[in-house]
């Protein structure tokens, strides 16, 4: 029985997400609002011109350019703009009123997140961002409470929909970057500017926050490692599969024990061997490990894009506040309790892949090997393909291609291999350096 006033609802950008998050609170407001135990009035739907195509249909009446005016007076603001600013300071202003938030803008979060959870704290208001990690599959909540009693060790996952879509097709149908991050933007899947997604920052942005949760200690933005897919070329990507992996961007979060313990974030491409269920991932779909002390390893499976999907989790986040906002008590609080140092991917141990073209001739293998060595990185798999006379970089020399798999060495080391093995005689290139992860 719903006995508590109406809840006033504003949503801020009515694009991919927003259009649909508002059409479902106009189609199922009253199924919502049995669950919650109290109405929901959408009140309405801050938008940059009234009169621009959307993706649903939004009462004229609701739409407003007045975004401040709009926010003044709301219950729960669900901000679906996108960006920084003026994102971020309507939100403050949101919740300095003592107002709900729910955001999907990992980029605000990731950046401002502590500026904005502190002012949450002061009045006891709640942040709500599940649809910012991994659209709309449920891993902050499962981070923050379900996982609040085990210890989180690692966090292996791909969360970027368009990169693994870009990947995908890359590897199935054979498509350009171009031509498959042009299909991913068709379909929403894209940040306004898809630099974000194909530089690796949305990855990042989401691994900053994924560590600062998993850890219980604030990972700031500029302490992720980010390489993004620009630099992944389809030759690399046809060179994974035929020995047996698949490249996927992937989001790294490290609890590294030891005397010079702490945690590390990173985002990069890496090789990932076809039998891991990572390599399954296909299209826009994201999945994120999680391997926790007690529980052992866990896996998060689903749609990481899309504006009707994102909308699931946004939805779910205004069910909770609201349910909140009834029961009255303050809104869960920023958890950072540990504060671990964060530290630099020199830190992180890994394995590595590296294709050589060299120079056809004896004594070449060992002064390779010799090279690796002086570095003190150990060689696990050495495979030698000739390369046919005239078709290598260095002209008619005879020249082979030698992909060499690592056992786990440090980004330090290997960086310094790579180095002495670019200025080596005996290499004509260094084809392609990648990690390999999932192993
Ligand atoms: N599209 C997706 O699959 C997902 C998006 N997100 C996040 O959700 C948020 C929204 O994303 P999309 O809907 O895809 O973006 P979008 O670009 O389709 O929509 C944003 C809308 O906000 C409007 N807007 C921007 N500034 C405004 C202002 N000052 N006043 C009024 N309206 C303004 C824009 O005109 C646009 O219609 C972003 O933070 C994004 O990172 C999160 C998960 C998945
Ligand atoms: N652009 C993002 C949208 C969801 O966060 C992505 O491709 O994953
Ligand atoms: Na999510």
């Amino acid at each position: 029985m719903i006995s508590y006033r109406n809840l006033r609802v504003a949503i801020l950008g009515a694009g991919s997400v927003g259009s649909q998050v508002a059409d479902q609170i106009l189609r199922h407001g009253d199924e919502l609002s049995s669950r919650i135990g109290a109405g929901l009035d959408l009140v309405g739907v801050a938008v940059r011109d009234i009169d621009a195509p959307r993706d649903t249909e939004i009462p004229r009446e609701l739409l407003t350019t007045d975004a401040e005016s709009l926010v003044r007076g709301a219950d729960v603001v669900i901000e679906l703009m996108g960006g920084l600013e003026p994102a971020r300071t309507l939100v403050l202003s949101a919740l300095n009123s003592g107002a709900d938030v729910i955001t999907a803008n990992k980029a605000m979060l990731a950046t401002h997140g502590p500026e904005l959870f502190d002012a949450a704290a002061q009045v006891g208001a709640q942040l709500y961002y599940e649809a910012a990690v991994a659209g709309a599959i449920p891993i902050i909540r499962p981070l923050r409470d379900s996982l609040a009693g085990d210890r989180v060790t690692r966090i292996l996952g791909i969360v970027n929909g368009t990169t693994n879509f870009i990947l995908d097709r890359m590897d199935t149908v054979g498509e350009s970057l171009e031509e498959a991050l042009a299909t991913a933007t068709a379909l929403g899947y894209a940040e306004a500017d898809p630099t974000a997604d194909i530089e690796g920052y949305d990855a990042a942005q989401k691994a900053a926050i994924l560590a600062s949760l998993a850890f219980h200690t604030r990972v700031p933005l500029d302490a992720v490692h980010r390489e993004g897919i620009t630099s992944v070329s389809r030759d690399q990507v046809v060179a994974a599969r035929k020995a047996g992996y698949v490249v996927k961007l992937l989001a790294i979060c490290d609890r590294i024990e030891g005397e010079n313990g702490g945690v590390s974030a990173r985002v990069h491409p890496a090789l990932v061997p076809l039998e891991h269920p990572l390599a399954a991932v296909h299209g826009a779909n994201n999945a994120v490990f999680v391997e926790a002390e007690a529980a052992g390893p866990l896996m998060f499976y689903g749609a990481g894009a899309g504006g009707i999907q994102t909308a699931s989790a946004v939805l779910g986040d205004v069910v909770s506040a609201a349910r909140r906002h009834v029961v009255g008590g303050p809104g869960v609080a920023e958890s950072q309790h540990a504060n671990l140092p964060v530290l630099p991917i020199s830190a992180v141990t890994t394995r590595y892949q590296i294709t050589l073209e060299v120079a056809d001739r004896a004594g070449v293998l060992a002064a390779i090997a010799g090279v690796f060595q002086d570095h003190g990185v150990s060689v696990e798999t050495l495979a030698q393909t000739v390369i046919p006379a005239g078709e290598g970089h260095a002209g008619d020399q005879p020249a082979a291609t030698l992909v060499i798999g690592t056992h786990e060495a440090s980004e330090a080391d290997l960086a310094a291999t790579v180095t002495s093995l670019t200025g080596n005689a005996v290499v004509h290139s260094v084809t392609s350096v990648l990690r390999v992860e999932g192993l």
